[in-house]
């Protein structure tokens, strides 16, 4: 069986079929296929809320109730049955000590009093003995994420207890920085008593460590792994606005081990603007509600804030405002930052003179922080800053560039200070948006823009979308001056528009993301299923999507059709593909080609293909200045006669890698893609992507081969190795593929109609349908459908069996494994490539 199984893989063998019944899976061969279901109508599946939520979400709060209501907070209490559940663990933090370490470090317990959160220092501490939970709501640069845990290790320090802090982040730079600036006000070495850990990046040792900054991420893996939130004895979450997918996670999983086994742990919530009472209610107990404790005395330094009506007509002339409803900065809005740049280079020029300051000195602290959606716009505003200011002599800057996909080495540049006579220009991305302190930034410039994740109903495949941040994002970003000296902020929206029409808080990512990773998470973590996890979050969402989700997981492979042996509809076994998905930041189907590309030795490949894949546009439509069916075209002739318009994504990014690698310059790049109608934003964003990809998959020991881009092309001239690409490529990312065949050329044409290169996606099930062969990919159907629609496709020029195709699916599905879906989706491919290589 396993040389069966060895030859399966080996492409230079003949694969022999044998006939045999069904057994519980999808045969390629149609004569081979268990028999139809019967129902001639293809069942509709119903639109589910969050009814679901109320039952689960009740069972909860008893148990939080039950745990909770013995909760003393010093002391010891009486055992009861109900314990034989708990972690030993628990019971030691209360009573260990920590003299000796103490010993071993300098603690100078003088806090800074000029900070407004000192004057709640004691507050904090006794809320925090007597509650389980606590909420701090304290203005930007209060001093919530740098003094709070200080104060309660100090406590610690005092009383010779043990004491172990971790702080989560949303962003790495944020950890990092103010793990930083912890250790130089406590002249600790860095990485002893106060470390960080972040992503990939994590010190040796954490022996000595008692108060950790990390991120969001790296802590929920931590709890989802030990399941247990005892290694800590306090758990602050910063910034807990934020509510990506890891926080509303995390959320959920600290109040699940809150109520098991992790009693005696103290959570912390902080942030400069949460609705605190949501928070409070998601974690009150009939004995317990979190204390809210508010710290706003008034800032000790201003905040000037300016909107674009405001502004005056030297920086807007009334024309060039454009709709101030769409979201976008066209370039009269670049240009009105650079102008905003030079009168604050005036008005700080005319305020040295009177008093009697050197201008140089005046600008040792007057860097420009100006936030932008992503890399595009920041380059964007960088030319417009070097063109416009090139000639004039008297402003000489420096612009630092920061965003996520940057190393954390090269985000640290914003904290540098510039040489002398420079004005530093930091162009940030929202990563710079809440948490960090550069103590040299006295002026902010906000688009009020911001870039979100978003999913494509039709092809389900997420992208970033440019689009209005809120009003809590706006109120972090002008919470980045004012905290060592006054500063202003110039809003680039009207006054109005900002108060009436912008969104108070971002929708939480749990209600407009698939749930992919949330349910792997949920799957990883082993506490209940999918629907019992995800009913607990702060903003539950639809049990259709959970069940749609679900569903998808079983297709790519990341769960098995059944829990225990048993199917169900709502859960599924992880499988260890899954377990990968898991670790990968990518949407599911681009980290099944992944592991189908280490499979077959195409890692590198996979890595490139799925980043372009995450990316939006590569293949630029200029704002309808590049007739769509030139890009259209550039796209077919980069997929060199594949039909693939992945292979297209992985040849434009080899033959730009290769542009970078000559070390052409930025004009000739431009030229270049311009004449090819690529997106030279995407490929920038692709190659970041990528990076970052190859080392995460080094860590999950999925090691790429190192070749550089034209060897690459050069192996992929080979017709064989082209084939065994394309099939990687098709099992991969299964319903992102165009092929040539002659039935779905029509296909192409849709592609051009609905201008984008990925409404070609659905081929695959399209061809599998008129081969007569199975289907497994039953929800891309309606994306199919929804793209005749869009497209006004004639429908008698379709002879598509939708519901043949569906019902085979569901018929069958049930039956099958995770592993017998994959074999005989492997089994298809091989057939098709038999059919198809004469066009290929
Ligand atoms: N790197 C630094 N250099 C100089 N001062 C700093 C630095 N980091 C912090 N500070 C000072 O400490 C204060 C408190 O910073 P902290 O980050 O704790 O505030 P915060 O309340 O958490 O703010 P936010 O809500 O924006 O995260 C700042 O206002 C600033 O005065």
């Amino acid at each position: 069986m396993d040389q069966e199984v060895m030859d399966f893989f080996d492409f230079s063998k003949e694969l022999k079929r044998v006939p045999a019944a069904p057994q519980g899976y999808i045969s390629s061969d149609p004569r081979l296929m268990a028999t139809e279901s019967k129902s001639s109508e293809v069942p509709n599946r119903e639109m589910l809320g969050t009814d679901y939520v109320t039952k689960i979400v009740a069972k909860e709060k008893c148990r939080l109730n039950r745990t909770l209501l013995e909760y003393q907070p010093e002391g010891k209490r009486n055992r009861t049955l109900d314990d034989l559940d708990t972690d030993d663990e628990a019971e030691e933090t209360e009573i260990r000590r920590d003299d000796e370490y103490y010993k071993k470090f300098r603690f100078n317990l003088n806090r800074d009093k000029n900070l407004s959160i000192y004057a709640k220092r004691e507050e904090i501490l006794a809320a925090i003995n007597a509650h389980p939970v606590i909420i701090i709501k304290g203005e930007t640069g209060c001093g919530k994420t740098t003094q709070v845990p200080q104060y309660i290790l100090d406590e610690a320090y005092k009383s010779g207890k043990y004491c172990n802090i971790v702080v989560t982040q949303p962003r790495r730079i944020a950890a990092i920085s103010i793990a930083n600036r912890v250790c130089q006000e406590r002249e600790w070495q860095q990485n002893t008593v106060c470390s960080f850990q972040v992503g990939l990046h994590r010190p040796n040792s954490l022996e000595d460590t008692r108060l950790l900054y990390c991120t969001t991420g790296v802590l929920l893996n931590n709890l989802i792994n030990n399941k247990t939130l005892t290694h800590y004895t306090h758990i602050v979450l910063d910034e807990v606005h934020e509510r990506d997918q890891n926080m509303d996670f995390l959320l959920i999983v600290v109040r699940r081990l809150l109520a098991t086994n992790s009693r005696h742990v103290k959570i912390i919530l902080m942030s400069a603007t949460i609705d605190a009472k949501e928070l409070s209610d998601y974690f009150a107990t009939t004995n317990s509600i979190p204390p809210v404790i508010t710290t706003n005395h008034g800032r000790k330094h201003s905040i000037e804030k300016f909107y674009r009506d405001q502004l005056g007509s030297i920086i807007w002339n009334e024309e060039d405002v454009g709709d101030q409803h769409v979201p976008e900065i066209n370039k009269h809005g670049y240009r009105a930052a650079v102008k905003i740049i030079v009168i604050i280079d005036n008005m700080e020029r005319k305020a040295a003179i009177q008093s009697r300051l050197s201008y140089d000195e005046t600008l040792r602290y007057g860097a420009v922080l100006i936030f932008l959606p992503g890399i595009y716009e920041i380059d964007t505003m960088a030319e417009n800053i070097t063109c416009m200011l090139e000639n004039d002599r008297n402003i000489k800057v420096l612009i630092v560039r920061c965003f996520s996909l940057m190393t954390p080495e090269n985000q640290r540049d914003v904290f540098n200070p510039p040489p002398p006579g420079f004005r530093k220009i930091i162009l940030a991305t929202n990563i710079a948006e809440s948490s960090i302190t550069v103590p040299d930034v006295s002026y902010v410039i906000d688009f009020c823009l911001t870039k979100v994740k978003v999913t494509d109903t039709a092809s389900s495949f997420s992208s970033l979308r440019l689009t209005w941040a809120s009003k809590a994002n706006c109120r972090q970003r002008a919470g980045r001056v004012g905290r060592l000296r006054s500063g202003r902020v110039y809003r680039m929206v009207n006054k109005h528009f900002y108060q009436r029409e912008m969104a108070e808080f971002g929708i939480p990512e749990m209600l407009r993301l698939p749930l992919q990773n949330s349910v792997l998470m949920a799957k990883v973590l082993n506490m209940g299923s999918p629907m019992e996890i995800l009913a607990l979050a702060l903003s539950p969402p639809n049990l259709s999507d959970i069940q749609n989700t679900i569903l998808l997981l079983k297709e790519v492979g990341a769960l098995y059709l059944t829990v225990d042996g048993v199917y169900d509809a709502l859960d599924g076994d992880l499988t260890y593909w899954g377990t990968i998905m898991a670790r990968l930041p990518l949407d599911t189907r681009q980290s099944r080609l992944i592991i189908l590309g280490y499979i077959f030795n195409m890692l590198e490949e996979a890595i490139i293909i799925a980043a372009g894949l995450s990316t939006n546009g590569l293949f630029a439509h200029d704002g309808g200045r590049t007739h769509i069916g030139d890009s259209f075209w550039m796209q077919y002739i980069f997929a060199d006669g594949s039909g693939s318009d992945l292979v297209a994504i992985w040849r434009v990014y080899l033959t730009y890698l290769s542009l970078v690698e000559i070390g052409h310059d930025q004009e000739s790049a431009i030229r270049w893609a311009k004449r090819f109608h690529v997106s030279l934003r995407s490929l920038k964003e692709i190659h970041l992507l990528v990076q970052e990809l190859r080392v995460r998959c080094m860590h999950l020991g999925l090691i790429p081969f190192s070749v550089n881009p034209s060897q690459m092309m050069d192996d992929h001239d080979d017709d064989r190795e082209k084939a065994i690409m394309l099939k990687v490529i098709i099992a991969g990312a299964s319903t992102q593929t165009t092929l040539r065949v002659p039935k779905i050329r029509v296909l192409t044409q849709i592609a051009i109609y609905t201008r984008q290169y990925r409404a070609t996606i659905p081929a695959a099930p399209y061809i599998l349908a008129t081969l007569s062969l199975p289907i497994w990919a039953s929800c891309t159907l309606g994306a199919l459908r929804s793209y005749f629609r869009r497209s006004g496709f004639r429908q008698k020029t379709w002879t598509l069996p939708f519901k043949m195709v569906r019902k085979r699916f569901l018929s069958h599905s049930n039956r099958m494994t995770g592993l017998q879906i994959h074999l005989s989706l492997f089994l298809c491919r091989v057939e098709f490539k038999v059919k198809c290589t004469r066009q290929l």
